[in-house]
């Protein structure tokens, strides 16, 4: 049984993933990327997926984006199907690359899911400008994406997702490919976007850190086949005006309980996957392909 069927669920929740498989085939054999996973995400929760490389967690998001279909089990979003979701653009996607289209200034690139569903002229345009001045590019409006740095243009490919109102936001390593101080400043941005737009998210990092600071709930995948090891809750306690929540005692307990979910004693096959520090003590990990600054 999967750890999270112990939380009740609420009426409709985002997301809804019961008992999926994802199997690969491949010129090498099958390939068990997800077995038998179940998770459900509250609509306004914030949950991300940690786990040893491989493990599986952008085939999940992918399978909740409808952007793949689960071998066996099922996947909801807001209690319909996730093709019947996507149809009726339900959710907004960002991934690692920003993937702007060059030729396109900042406005016309978060324009453009609602040019393509057909929002008449005007209105998107005026949307734009909401989102834009959202993510705090309205002096860059009218720039080009090479005019932008990384930062910039992964707050103009988050606004791109904000289009349409989304009541679900996923995101697969958003803020992989940028520097330290910048991917601090984007997570912050992305708390109060989020509180303003009440999306749910489900956000993939290799990050702990990032897991704990953004999260409700952080789920850790265990290596391949990817199955939910465990959920941990974030306690995310209210900090004084001007104090940085990853600098309280708090942060870093969820931190440490993070990582020692991920090394946890629990480990089915320790030998054979990317966790192969699980012998070592938690403090000391040695998984490739992990940030556990
Ligand atoms: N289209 C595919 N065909 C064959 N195998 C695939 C395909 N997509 C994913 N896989 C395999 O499924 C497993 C899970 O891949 P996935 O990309 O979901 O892992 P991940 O946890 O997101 O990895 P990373 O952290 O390195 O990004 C891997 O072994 C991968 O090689």
């Amino acid at each position: 049984m999967s750890p999270d069927t112990a939380s009740a669920p609420t009426p409709a929740p985002a997301v809804r993933v019961s008992s999926v498989r994802r199997e690969f085939r491949s010129r090498t054999g099958q390939v068990v990327a997800l077995d038998d996973v179940s998770l459900t995400v509250a609509a306004g929760e914030f949950v991300s997926l940690i786990g040893p490389s491989g493990c599986g967690k952008s085939t999940l998001l992918r399978l909740v984006a409808d952007l793949d279909r689960p071998t066996s089990g099922t996947v909801e979003v807001f209690d319909r199907p996730a093709h019947v979701a996507r149809e009726a653009h339900e959710y907004g996607i960002a991934f690692q690359q920003a993937g702007l289209l060059p030729w396109r200034t900042v406005l016309a690139n978060v324009e453009l899911p609602l040019e393509l569903h057909g929002t008449p002229r005007a209105a998107r345009r005026q949307r734009a400008r909401e989102l834009v001045d959202l993510i705090g590019l309205t002096p860059f409006a009218g720039h080009y994406p090479h005019q932008l740095s990384g930062g910039m243009q992964q707050r103009v490919a988050i606004a791109r997702a904000l289009a349409e109102q989304p009541s679900l936001l996923l995101m697969d390593e958003p803020f992989g490919a940028l520097d330290e101080m910048t991917r601090e400043r984007m997570q912050t941005e992305l708390l109060r976007v989020r509180s303003e737009t009440g999306a749910a998210v489900v956000f993939v990092t290799h990050s702990i850190p990032e897991a704990v600071y953004l999260s409700d709930r952080v789920v850790v995948m265990s290596a391949r086949p990817g199955r939910v090891r465990t959920i941990v809750p974030v306690s995310r306690p209210a900090v004084p005006d001007g104090v940085d929540a990853r600098e309280d005692a708090a942060f870093f307990a969820d931190v440490a309980r993070v990582r020692e979910a991920l090394h946890g004693p629990d480990d089915d096959d320790p030998g054979t996957d990317d966790l192969a520090g699980a012998a070592a003590p938690a403090r000391v990990p040695a998984t490739r392909g992990m940030d556990l600054r």
